[in-house]
């Protein structure tokens, strides 16, 4: 690994390069404008820039996002929190990304990291208000699965499910393999479950408008964090988190992140070829298919198309292959 020397007098845009002791490996928590906040693993916050002399072991993409590991250089300051530059980013095990819209972005990175090294993709709907939207979590999970997150299914408002509807239509994926949770934000049901299954890891939250990801994860630290303000690192005014990216620690350990980024995640690396492959019933029946490259859609002899006729697959998980299908475009 390579070290820097956190007590360098030299100028530390020079000395980005120089190897020697210093702190542990921090991660970013929180980004705003040219501004980042670094954790180190013992709960320190540093403030935190990049300079031209930044190392990146990722290539090609943004150079810092929430998520990141970071090796900092402490440089002067008189602040309250400590002052440190950006001297490498390291190897990301996982990118969540959206494409940049090039007419109103003048950069050149074509692929924008919202989020570094997640763990797992929490996927929150409702029991009620809104209902939960099948279409939109097959959605959601066929992106995790092309993402290699686990996947986790959280149905919030479980207060405004009293005949247990939501819980039902729950019931394929359960048999399916994934996780699902049914809790209320509101009454604190099943919050134990919750919080055992985020320990440790780092989970971005995502999910329809309205659902209850805010009202969640409030609930799971303890306090309104996402709906109040908290001083902003760079005009030192208070400011809604939600309009920033925050990885928020939470008190067992692990970490939470929740954007209108990640909310609005882009399908990049699904195409009409692959996409076959996120959706996990789909892999056993694939070969016997009568042509390898199968689309599972027209195609004579297919058996996937016969498993959904005889009740084998879910006919909705279908139904959401078709309109995944139809919506992406061929080719990566
Ligand atoms: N009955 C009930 N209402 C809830 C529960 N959780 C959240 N709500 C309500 O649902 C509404 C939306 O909650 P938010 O936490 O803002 O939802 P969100 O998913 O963060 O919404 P966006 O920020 O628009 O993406 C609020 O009026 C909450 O009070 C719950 O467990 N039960
Ligand atoms: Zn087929």
């Amino acid at each position: 690994m390579v070290i820097y020397n956190a007590t360098s007098k030299m100028n530390p845009d020079e000395t980005a390069g120089t190897r020697s002791c210093a702190l542990p490996a921090c991660m970013v928590v929180e980004a705003a404008g040219a501004f980042y906040m670094a954790e180190s693993p013992d709960g320190t916050i540093y403030r935190c820039r990049t300079i031209p002399l930044t190392k990146t072991e990722n290539e090609g993409t943004s150079l810092v996002a929430v998520g990141d590991m970071v090796l900092l250089r402490l440089s002067p300051g008189e602040g309250a929190v400590p002052e440190a530059v950006i001297v490498t980013v390291l190897r990301r095990h996982s990118a969540l990304c959206r494409k940049r819209d090039i007419r109103r972005n003048r950069s050149k990175e074509k692929v924008q990291v919202i989020a570094a090294n997640i763990d797992q993709l929490v996927v929150v709907s409702s029991a009620f208000d809104p209902p939960p939207n099948l279409r939109l979590i097959d959605r959601y999970l066929a992106f995790a699965e092309s993402e290699q997150l686990e996947p986790l299914l959280v149905v919030n408002k479980a207060d405004l499910d009293p005949m247990g509807d939501a819980v039902r239509s729950m019931e394929l994926y359960r048999d399916l393999g994934f996780r699902v949770l049914h809790l209320s934000a509101k009454k604190g049901a099943g919050m134990d479950r919750f919080l055992a299954a985020l320990d440790g890891r780092v989970s971005a939250f995502s999910g329809h408008s309205g659902v209850g990801k805010s009202s969640l994860i409030n609930r799971i630290l303890g306090q309104q964090l996402l709906t109040t303000s908290r001083t902003s690192i760079r005009t030192g005014k208070g400011v809604h988190t939600t309009s920033r990216s925050v990885m928020l620690r939470l008190p067992g350990g692990g970490h939470v992140i929740d954007t209108p980024g990640i909310r609005e995640f882009s399908l990049s690396g699904i195409s009409r070829e692959n996409l076959r492959f996120f959706f996990r019933e789909f892999l056993p029946l694939m070969p016997s298919c009568s042509f390898s490259s199968c689309s599972h859609t027209v195609e004579p002899g297919c058996a996937v198309r016969s498993a959904v006729s005889t009740g084998l697959l879910h006919p909705s998980r279908y139904e959401s292959y078709l309109a995944l299908y139809e919506g992406l475009e061929d080719g990566d």
